[in-house]
């Protein structure tokens, strides 16, 4: 009997003394925040950004991580630049990191801040999504649906057969997209992200351009425009697969992809199937350059010039 309550008390004091180091681990932990590059005074990173930020930040997650502080002026942000490190922010704690930083550019250009994209979570931009997708989006789509029967030569049956043309979008997507950072996101709460800890309150950067061109998932010729590699592959661009997240993903995600897509797919299909396209015989160089220039959203720097005439 004696023996037994010998035991139990050793058991009971093994037992305490692992969760007593768990916590303190935990702690120390949740106190490490991520790896940051050095920063001057006043300005911060801002210097490091250049005239590319998609390009500079992913040059410094190769040496700092895939997850990373850069303090933008006095603003500590989090750079997000990996497929796993997106889903832990997207998914694992997309509630925590739903919101949106204010700014003053926000609420000078956005309906003082209350427009949908810029809105804080809550109960506010709940209620502007679901009407932005449920009768804006339906109806545009709709609108697109019977406007492209009328005057398309290429319906929606033969839309879901152009398994090429799909891909040449996604490939787009892919090493374009047109938000390379996304909208910024804010998380609400503490958490504990991959070991280090992310205080509430942290303004967050999503690199899906960097994402895009991972070479462990897009493999060696990740930066090479291949549409065949979609072929054969499942990953979409709709928010499930974080390896192709050109409209971001989770709760944030934009509602128009469906909208978007359904579009570029009639657009190009059309453009491709009623017209013939030649390149004027001196552009060349251009055609080959899709050097990027800089605005709200991503843009070609140098426009492509192309010749089109009737097929009949
Ligand atoms: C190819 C076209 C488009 C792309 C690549 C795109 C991409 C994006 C991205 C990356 C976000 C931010 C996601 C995030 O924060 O994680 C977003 C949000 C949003 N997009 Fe789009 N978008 C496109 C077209 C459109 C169109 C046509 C509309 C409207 C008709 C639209 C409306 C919105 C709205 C309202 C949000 C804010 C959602 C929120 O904050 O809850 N987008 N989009």
């Amino acid at each position: 009997m004696q023996m037994m309550i010998v035991l139990l008390l050793l058991c009971s004091t093994i037992f305490i003394t692992i969760l007593f180091f768990q916590k303190q681990t935990a702690r120390r932990k949740s106190n490490t925040p991520p790896p940051s590059p050095p920063r001057l005074p006043f300005i911060g990173n801002l210097h490091q950004l250049g005239r590319y930020p998609h390009r500079s930040l992913c040059f410094l997650s190769r040496r700092y991580g895939p997850l990373m502080i850069l303090h933008f002026g006095r603003v500590p942000v989090l750079v997000v630049s990996s497929v796993g490190a997106a889903r832990d922010v997207l998914k694992t704690h997309d509630r925590v990191f739903a919101s949106r930083p204010q700014s003053k550019i926000f609420e000078k250009l956005m309906y003082n801040g209350r427009d949908v994209a810029v809105a804080p979570y809550g109960e506010y931009w709940r209620q502007m999504k679901s009407v932005c997708v449920l009768h804006l989006l339906s109806h545009k789509m709709e609108e697109v649906r019977t406007c492209c029967k009328r005057r398309s030569s290429v319906s929606e049956e033969d839309l879901q057969n152009m398994k090429y043309l799909k891909a040449v979008i996604k490939e787009t997507l892919r090493l374009h997209p047109p938000l390379p950072l996304l909208v910024p996101h804010k998380s609400t709460q503490e958490v504990i992200l991959r070991d280090y800890g992310i205080p509430a309150g942290t303004q967050v950067t999503i690199n899906a351009w960097a994402i895009g061109r991972e070479a462990a998932t897009w493999g060696q010729d990740a930066e090479s425009f291949r549409p065949e590699r979609h072929l054969d592959s499942s990953v979409d661009f709709r928010g499930h697969d974080f390896e192709l997240i050109p409209f971001g993903a989770g709760r944030r995600i934009c509602p128009a992809i469906s909208f978007a897509a359904v579009l570029n797919e009639f657009v190009l299909a059309n453009l491709v199937h009623q017209l013939n396209w030649r390149l004027p015989a001196e552009s060349n160089e251009v055609k080959t350059n899709v050097a990027e220039s800089i605005g709200t959203v991503i843009h070609r720097m140098f426009p492509l010039y192309a010749i089109a005439s009737s097929t009949t």
